[in-house]
């Protein structure tokens, strides 16, 4: 199978914060691995933009020194490299003050796209989005794109959505959700609105339960100042989990376009049932004999910010009522895997009697590692021994389908920035959209605060706090393993 690279239009891309982590680690390998895929244009350029001070010939090197740390599916050689570090520039700019923004409206081009990346803390978005218009640097056809966290409850994402609005058009704002750019994200819309399968049982006749698992095996170390002021609730739930909530319950938008989905997914916010105490399970990694508590990740003897959290949902409309969502994400546990599970009903009625036993059918769908999707079928056991029934999966490996194709497959970061240059909004998350998710986690944040609950120990790499697997025992109900 040949995949097709279609060259995006020629632009100028602004990395503010171009020396920062996000910069090194995701954005710059991932704008590499465009270029040598074919899909930028020849004249296509890169700023960096930061605080300190570089020359283009030390930011190159950086650049340089970033591929070859975290470009993993590195196909391309030194040349290569070389050729792509051409087409990188570096500014001095500071978004709080007037230093470098001449410079930069100097260094943009007319009559090509341009993108502003704001890799950057959250505090400096408005600043940014300020100076690009005072400055002239972004016409009404710019976009900016915002990373996350997009506030940290419903007063400061409106705040900070006011603020962008004062300068750009919502339909110029691209806010990130990484998560929406993976692979098998997109997959999940194919599979769902792409085939007549699986669309007539999509509810809740059909469905028993959804299971949605992002678990993690890293700790927080490095990042325990931020993290502790977050927790997975805000880190993970209140975006990427809820996205793929979103993209699991939604309705069959009329078109994939980014009105069309967003729509959709915001009615399933609006549509989610406040979560009560004893639907919500909190925990905190404990320490091994070699490695640190999350406390001590935090550096906070007495933190009450949970690493570890599982949620029961529900959502009131016709097609889930009555059927639950559990969401689990954490750190440290067993496995690195992020799977969306939907779990099918019993047959209604077993002709083959009770000693066949009860089977259901299970859909997972695997966002990492191994990305894919397993049906779970039940078939009669091979051999002469009479009707028993087995469940067997039925397997589609994304890389095995794919053959040698299974390398093209993009990292979220560089589909995402090449979906900013094409001007398409599909994959990111519009403003109503954030503040529909505050508004449905901020009561069960301050709930929780309020009652003064503690969140419960769990043993590093386990499947996280007994309490979690309990909540579906109490009603008949299990995670499924967490594994690769
Ligand atoms: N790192 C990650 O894994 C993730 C990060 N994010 C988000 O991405 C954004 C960037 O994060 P990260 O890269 O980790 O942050 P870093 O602290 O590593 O980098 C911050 C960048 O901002 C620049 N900067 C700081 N102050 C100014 C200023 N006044 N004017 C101009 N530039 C300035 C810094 O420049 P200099 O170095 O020159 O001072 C640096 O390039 C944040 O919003 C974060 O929440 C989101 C998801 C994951
Ligand atoms: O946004 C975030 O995501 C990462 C997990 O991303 P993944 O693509 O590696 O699954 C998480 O570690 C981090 O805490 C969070 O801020």
């Amino acid at each position: 199978m040949v995949s097709r690279v279609i060259p995006v239009d020629d632009f100028d891309l602004v990395i503010f914060g171009g020396t920062g982590d996000l910069a090194r680690r995701k954005i710059l390998p991932g704008l590499y691995r465009r270029f040598c895929a074919g899909q930028m244009p020849e004249t296509a350029r890169i700023i960096g933009a930061a605080r300190s001070e570089h020359d283009t010939e030390e930011f190159r090197q950086l650049v340089r020194d970033a591929i070859r740390e975290f470009s993993t599916k590195n196909t391309c050689d030194e040349g290569q490299i070389g050729a792509f570090l051409e087409r990188l520039d570096y500014v001095q700019v500071d978004a709080r003050g007037s230093d470098g923004w001449d410079a930069l409206k100097e260094m943009m081009r007319d009559g090509v796209v341009k993108a502003y990346y704001f890799s950057v803390a959250p505090s400096l978005f408005g600043d940014i989005a300020e100076r690009l218009q005072s400055y002239g640097i972004a016409d009404e056809s710019a976009r900016i794109v915002v990373e996350k966290p997009f506030g940290r409850d419903l007063d400061s994402a409106k705040k900070l959505n006011a603020d962008l609005a004062k300068h750009f058009d919502e339909t110029q704002i691209y806010r990130i959700d990484h998560y929406l750019g993976k692979e098998t994200v997109q997959n999940l819309m194919a599979v769902r609105f792409g085939n007549i399968l699986f669309e007539p049982l999509w509810n809740s006749q059909y469905v028993d339960h959804i299971q949605i698992t992002v678990a993690e095996t890293v700790g927080v170390g490095g990042r325990g100042e931020y993290y502790d002021r977050s927790g997975a609730m805000r880190d993970m739930v209140q975006n990427h989990l809820m996205q793929l909530l979103c993209l699991i319950a939604m309705e069959p938008p009329s078109r994939f376009d980014p009105d069309a989905v967003r729509d959709e997914k915001l009615k399933v916010i609006r549509a989610l049932e406040p979560v009560d105490h004893h639907s919500i399970v909190r925990g905190q990694y404990e320490a091994t004999a070699t490695e640190p508590s999350y406390r001590e990740d935090a550096g906070d003897p007495r933190s009450t910010t949970e690493s570890f959290i599982a949620l029961r949902c529900m959502i009131s409309n016709w097609r889930w009522a009555g059927t639950p969502f559990f969401l689990r994400t954490g750190k440290k546990l067993k496995a690195r895997t992020s799977e969306i599970a939907v779990m099918f009903k019993d047959a209604p009625h077993s002709i083959f009697g009770e000693e066949a036993g009860r089977h259901a059918n299970v859909l997972s769908i695997r966002l990492q590692p191994n990305e894919g999707m397993t049906l779970k079928v039940t078939i009669k056991e091979p051999g002469p021994g009479g009707m028993r029934l087995v469940d067997v999966p039925l397997d589609m490996s994304f890389a095995e389908a794919l053959g040698d194709d299974a390398e093209e497959i993009t990292d979220a970061y560089e589909r995402l920035i090449m979906d900013v240059i094409r001007g398409n909004q599909t994959l990111f998350m519009r403003g109503d959209e954030v503040e529909a998710a505050w508004a449905w986690t901020d009561p069960l944040i301050e709930s929780w605060e309020k009652r003064g609950d503690m969140p419960k120990a769990y043993e590093a790499y386990s499947s996280g706090p007994e309490e979690a697997a309990m909540m579906l025992h109490r009603e008949g109900r299990r995670w499924r393993e967490i594994k690769e």
